[in-house]
C-alpha cells in the first residue's frame, strides 16, 4: 500500500532530517511510527502526504509516485496534522461538506459518514457552531471526520491521540482496529509508547533520521516491553 524507498530530506540550511529511509506498508498494517523529539517523524509523514518536497528517494502508494502523481494518491489517503489547524469562521457541518466536495463524496454516503463518525465521536450536536467556538478536541474530532468522510484505503496520523479525551481516544483506536481488518492500512506517530504496543502490528523507530528498527511489534519485542526496546535503541 505504501512504499518509502531511500527517503532523504534536507532542509534549506543544510539539517539532513531524514537519511535514507526506506520502510514499506502493507494492506492491513497499523504501523507505528516512534522517535525521540526531532527525529524526523513529521518529516517523513508530511512527505508521504505530499505537502513537503524532498531531495532523494521515492514515495508510493498503491504503486503511485507521490511526486509525479499527487491527486490519485491524495483520493486513496487521508492526513491528519498533529495541529488541527482549521477555518475557524466557518460551522463544523459546512466544514465536512466542504471537504467531501473536494473530495466527490455523493449527498447520501457524506450524509451517512456524517451521521456515523459524528454519533462515533459524540459531536453531531455541535456540528451547527462555528469551528472558532470549538475547543482543540473538538477540532481535531472535526478533522477526524473530514479524513474518514471519501473512506480513504491509508491513513496518515501525526500524534493523533494528543488531545483527545480518553473516550475520544478509544474510539479512534477501535475504528484504526475497524479499518485495518477490511484491509486498509495506518501509519501513525506518536510517542505513547503503551498505545503503540497495544495498537501496531508493526513498529519503526527512527534516530537522528535513521530507520533503526522496524518489522512485526512481536518480533521486535520479544520478551522485551516497547519502552525497553526504545531505550535501548536510544541509548545505543
Ligand atoms: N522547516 C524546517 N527547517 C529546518 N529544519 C527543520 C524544519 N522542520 C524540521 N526541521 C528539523 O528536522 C529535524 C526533524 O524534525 P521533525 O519535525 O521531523 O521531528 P519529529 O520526529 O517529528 O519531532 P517531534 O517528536 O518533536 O515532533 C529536526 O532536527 C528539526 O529541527
Amino acid at each position: 500500500m505504501l512504499e518509502i524507498k531511500n527517503y532523504t530530506k534536507i532542509y534549506k540550511g543544510g539539517k539532513r532530517a531524514v537519511d535514507h529511509l526506506n520502510l514499506t506498508i502493507e494492506d492491513g498494517d497499523i504501523y507505528g511510527f516512534i522517535g525521540h523529539n526531532g527525529a524526523g517523524k513529521t518529516t517523513t509523514i508530511k512527505a508521504v502526504a505530499g505537502i513537503l518536497d524532498f531531495n532523494e528517494g521515492e514515495i508510493l502508494i498503491n504503486g503511485k509516485s507521490i511526486q509525479t502523481q499527487p491527486l490519485e494518491c491524495k483520493q486513496e489517503m487521508a492526513y491528519i496534522p498533529d495541529n488541527p489547524d482549521i477555518y475557524e469562521y466557518m460551522t463544523g457541518i459546512k466544514y465536512l461538506n466542504f471537504i467531501a466536495d473536494i473530495y466527490g463524496v455523493g449527498k447520501k454516503e457524506r450524509e451517512e459518514r456524517i451521521k456515523k463518525y459524528g454519533d462515533l465521536f459524540e459531536i453531531t450536536q455541535n456540528l451547527g457552531d462555528m469551528i472558532s467556538s470549538y475547543s482543540h478536541g473538538m477540532k481535531q474530532k472535526l478533522v477526524l471526520i473530514s479524513a474518514l468522510i471519501h473512506e480513504p484505503r491509508l491513513l496518515i496520523l501525526d500524534e493523533p491521540f494528543v488531545g483527545l479525551d480518553p473516550k475520544a481516544s478509544l474510539t479512534l483506536k477501535n475504528l484504526m482496529r475497524e479499518m485495518c481488518r477490511e484491509g486498509c492500512s495506518i501509519f501513525f506517530s506518536t510517542h505513547v509508547l503503551e498505545v503503540a504496543q497495544k495498537l501496531c502490528n508493526k513498529i519503526a523507530i527512527i534516530k537522528n533520521g535513521k530507520l533503526v528498527v522496524c518489522g512485526d511489534m512481536d518480533t521486535v519485542l520479544g520478551d522485551s516491553s516497547l519502552e525497553d526496546v526504545f531505550m535501548e535503541v536510544s541509548e545505543s
